[in-house]
């Protein structure tokens, strides 16, 4: 099944985290890199995160520059791309911030196992696709918004859904920014985690790029395979 054009963009510590241990977002970036992260959003169909990264930081996930928002209403499309959520359990609250802010289309990834009632209700805020028994099925998931029309896919996290993206073959490139910080703490999320790789399935990558910017360094790699 043809599926989008998929890169993870993400911002890290130097130590590899891209929270602390209790989950609480930090500003890992600075101003020139958010303002890249910016230009990738405006640039993309879609942007798509995990609940966990819903229920820990309440995203909007919309485009932040009035110029880039201009730009995409003059090229006919909305203000905000899709704003996507991998959501098994149909967790995503009602009121979270990805529906009261900006204009765009949402859509939810949800699993059978999902609670009916909740679907429901998500359907009123969101086109609602159902893939996979008890955890979304990725692969089939992508095939499904590449049909919907998002050819370009941007994820933006967390660390269990770069883990299932990664592991499953469906990301072509990714771009960490690692900032000039320590986080530290062995449950703080790293930038994969999830289950992990054994010694034989080890993801390889090659170096696009590397760039310094402000007081970090931008790493752009293209995901070869195991
Ligand atoms: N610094 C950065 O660039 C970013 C940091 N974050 C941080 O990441 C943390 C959240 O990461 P996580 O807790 O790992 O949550 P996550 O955002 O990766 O969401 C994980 C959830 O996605 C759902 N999911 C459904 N189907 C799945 C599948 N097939 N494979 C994988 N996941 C599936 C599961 O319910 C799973 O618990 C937060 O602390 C947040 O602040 C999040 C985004 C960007
Ligand atoms: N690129 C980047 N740099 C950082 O320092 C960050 N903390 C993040 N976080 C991501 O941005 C999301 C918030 O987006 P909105 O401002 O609400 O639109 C957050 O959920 C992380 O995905 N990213």
């Amino acid at each position: 099944m043809e599926r989008p054009f998929i890169f993870i963009n993400s911002a890290m510590s130097a130590d590899g985290k891209i929270s602390t241990k209790e989950r609480k977002q930090v500003r890992i970036s600075g101003n020139i890199d958010f303002k890249r992260m910016d230009q990738l959003r405006a640039g993309a169909d879609a942007i798509m995160v995990g609940i966990g990264t819903v229920m820990a930081d309440d995203p909007s996930l919309t485009v932040k520059s009035p110029e880039l928002k201009k730009q995409r209403l003059e090229a006919g499309l909305d203000e905000n791309p899709a704003r996507v959520i991998v959501d098994s359990k149909a967790r995503t609250p009602v009121d979270a911030d990805i529906f009261k802010k900006g204009e765009g289309k949402r859509i939810i990834l949800v699993s059978e196992s999902a609670p009916h009632d909740k679907v429901a209700e998500l359907k009123k805020k969101a086109d609602v696709i159902i893939t996979g028994k008890e955890s979304v099925d990725l692969p089939a998931a992508m095939g499904q918004l590449r049909e919907n029309g998002i050819k370009r896919l941007m994820v933006e996290g967390g660390a269990t859904l770069n883990w299932g993206m990664i592991s499953n073959g469906l990301v072509d490139e990714i771009y960490t920014f690692v900032g000039n910080l320590i986080i530290g703490g062995k449950t703080a999320p790293t930038f994969v985690d999830g289950e992990g790789s054994t010694e034989d399935n080890i993801i390889k990558m090659e170096l696009l790029d590397a760039e310094k910017i402000e007081e970090g360094i931008l790493l752009k790699w293209k995901v070869t395979g195991k």
